[in-house]
């Protein structure tokens, strides 16, 4: 959300992707329509690679002697996957620290591709994973999927955000049990409910 407060580019043409698919009257984007709003899968997709929840996984242990390039992890080695630094991998995505959902869209730059194809399991190549990946991956990725883009288009059809004057949205980040707004996201909002 605080990156919507902060381009309202980004609002306002999910705003209008919502527009698309959900008639002016209704009160809800209902979970139905969903799908049919890549845009708003994108701006998620884009906030969990630039601000993941969580900056490492649950520590992972190998089983056996593994050699990863060229080191050694020896049996019973705990082994941490820095999430936040993969999805910020200037070799994988272009401008890595930038918000740009288009990424996520079909041409949308170094890493796009169409929206659908996007692997967030990492079951074809991993390039991001807030989720983890493989066996340990978070039971509740999809939940939390469907969640996300539920809130955040209902929060977008229902209300217009705008920073608060002079406030430029500061993302700085502080690690708690997961990661939070430094400074929490303050914003003016007002109704679009006619
Ligand atoms: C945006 C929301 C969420 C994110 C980014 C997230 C991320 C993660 C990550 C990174 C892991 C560790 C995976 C690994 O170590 O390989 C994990 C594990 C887990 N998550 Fe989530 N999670 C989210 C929401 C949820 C929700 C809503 C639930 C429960 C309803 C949940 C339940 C779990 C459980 C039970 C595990 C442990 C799985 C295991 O160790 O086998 N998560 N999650």
């Amino acid at each position: 959300m605080a990156n919507i407060v902060k381009y309202p580019q980004v609002q306002n043409k999910l705003f209008a992707e919502i527009k698309g698919v959900v008639a002016e009257t209704e009160e809800e984007v209902e979970e139905e329509v969903l799908h049919k709003l890549p845009y708003l899968k994108a701006v998620i997709l884009e906030g969990l690679r630039r601000h993941p929840p969580g900056h490492f996984l649950l520590p992972h242990a190998v089983t056996q002697d593994v050699v990863l390039g060229g080191r050694l992890v020896p049996k019973n080695g705990i082994v941490n996957f820095m999430v936040a630094d993969l999805g910020w991998d200037p070799e994988v995505w272009e401008d890595p620290m930038a918000f740009k959902p288009e990424r996520f869209l079909s041409g949308g730059g170094k890493c796009g591709g169409v929206e659908e194809a996007f692997d967030l399991t990492g079951s074809r190549e991993i390039k991001m994973m807030p989720f983890g990946v493989g066996r340990r991956i978070c039971p509740a990725s999809g939940l939390a999927m469907l969640h996300l883009q539920y809130f955040v288009a209902n929060l977008v059809w229902k209300f217009e955000w705008r920073a608060v004057d002079g406030d430029d949205v500061d993302l700085s980040e502080k690690p708690l049990v997961t990661v939070v707004m430094k400074n929490p996201l303050q914003a003016h909002l007002s109704s679009r409910v006619k």
